[in-house]
């Protein structure tokens, strides 16, 4: 059985050896030709998995090691019985650190007290829900703007119209990239929206580049003289970046909010498990040995110093968000690569999740347990 595997899923062939040969390819760039004698696709999300990848190709299963699957023709697998499968909720944890890592950086840089502010969250699935627990779990007033789940049996949250959640001093954005449907979200946050969105709010945007679109947000900040601050992870035409977005921005990255070493590895052991079930082979790796440990397992902080600054530190020193966009604005100031992007993502230095590491602090365990801190 031959497997082609996007080179940058982590772990793939420990993972894959034992079910077939295994073929590692660009994702960005593969082509039929590449995928038309194998029987099984792994991607991320940089392959468009479509009719004109697919057609004539004698493919059985894709699996995208991914929670967003928008680079996904589901409906030419389902007319051509391609079984699909993907990762929901891989990297929730890892993009969960990410938007609290943003806030800290705001918080020890420019002063921006973040605690005691109003939140709105757009787009309550895994990702959204963990964000939300964790800043309940904080004691802060949250809102959650999501048309589809709001009416949902069992989903229990502040759900509040697109502009509530907007007027919101934070705002972070966990919604995919849809185009049909009753609430299609590209352009979704465009000019009219924006004018929810007050001086001195934070927006936080790490769920899909096209949702909002960069031209009113750019016209809005400046609107807001400049008071605004904006982490962003996501572009508007990927693996392209607008400068002048970039320009203005607190921190930018290029789409690795979900970029935990743990996280990366979880969306390939999820894709492993639901091939071993569609082959019906028994699957021969455990969880412990596809999933690493953290490099650091407790950090003990002393002295007196306050909850924002306690979180913001012990986040930091897990993952700073600052080093990933310290990278790309290197890269881009230097300008000697093909696909800066794409090089970024691929040479990522690797983090891992709070969830790894136990901390130690006489005032704070409770919040150090809400922001995903390992407290067993
Ligand atoms: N930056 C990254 O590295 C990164 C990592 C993981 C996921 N993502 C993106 O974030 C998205 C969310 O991830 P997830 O795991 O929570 O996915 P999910 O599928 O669990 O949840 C998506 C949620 O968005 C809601 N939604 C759909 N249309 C909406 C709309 N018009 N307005 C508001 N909400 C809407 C859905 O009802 C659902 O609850 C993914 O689709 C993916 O595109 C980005
Ligand atoms: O959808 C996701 O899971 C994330 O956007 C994911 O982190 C994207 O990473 P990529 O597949 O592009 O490597």
């Amino acid at each position: 059985m031959k497997i082609i595997a996007d080179e940058n899923m982590p772990k793939v062939e420990m993972l894959f050896s034992h079910l077939g040969e295994v073929t590692l390819v660009n994702g960005r760039n593969l082509t039929h030709e590449q995928v038309k004698q194998a029987d099984i696709l792994l991607v991320r999300s940089v392959t468009k998995v479509n009719q004109a990848l697919l057609e004539g190709s004698q493919i059985r299963f894709v699996g995208s090691a991914t929670i967003g699957i928008d680079h996904i023709d589901l409906d030419y697998l389902a007319q051509k019985g391609i079984q699909f499968s993907s990762a929901p909720g891989c990297n929730a944890q890892a993009v969960a650190d990410y938007v609290f890592s943003g806030l800290s950086h705001l918080y020890l840089t420019k002063g921006v007290k973040w605690l005691g502010r109003k939140v709105g969250i757009v787009g309550f699935g895994n990702v959204g829900k963990t964000v939300y627990q964790r800043f309940k779990a904080l004691g802060c007033e949250v809102c959650v703007y999501d048309p589809l789940k709001q009416h949902q049996d069992g989903e229990v949250a502040n759900f509040v119209s697109l502009a509530e959640a907007l007027s919101c001093q934070v705002i972070s954005f966990h919604a995919p990239l849809t185009r049909t449907g009753s609430y299609p979200t590209e352009n979704m946050v465009n000019v009219a929206q924006l004018e929810q969105v007050a001086a001195d709010s934070i927006i936080i945007s790490a769920g899909r580049g096209g949702v909002i679109n960069e031209s009113a947000l750019i016209a809005r900040y400046h609107e807001l003289q400049g008071q605004l601050h904006l982490v962003m992870d996501v572009w508007q035409g990927e693996p392209s970046i607008n400068q002048s977005l970039l320009a203005i921005v607190d921190i930018a990255t290029p789409h690795i909010a979900g970029y935990s070493k743990q996280g990366r590895e979880k969306g390939s052991w999820m894709v492993y498990q639901a091939l071993c079930e569609f082959l019906q082979q028994p699957t021969k790796i455990a969880y412990e040995d596809a999933i690493s440990a953290g490099n650091f397992t407790s950090i003990q902080m002393l002295g007196d110093i306050c909850k924002e600054e306690m979180l913001a530190r012990s986040m930091h020193a897990l993952y700073d968000v600052a080093r990933d966009d310290a990278r790309l604005r290197y890269q881009y100031r230097q300008n000697t690569k093909e696909n800066i992007f794409d090089w970024l993502r691929k040479n990522y230095v690797e983090r891992d999740e709070f969830n790894t590491c136990q901390v130690q602090h006489d005032s704070g365990q409770a919040n150090l347990a809400a922001v995903g801190f390992n407290q067993s």
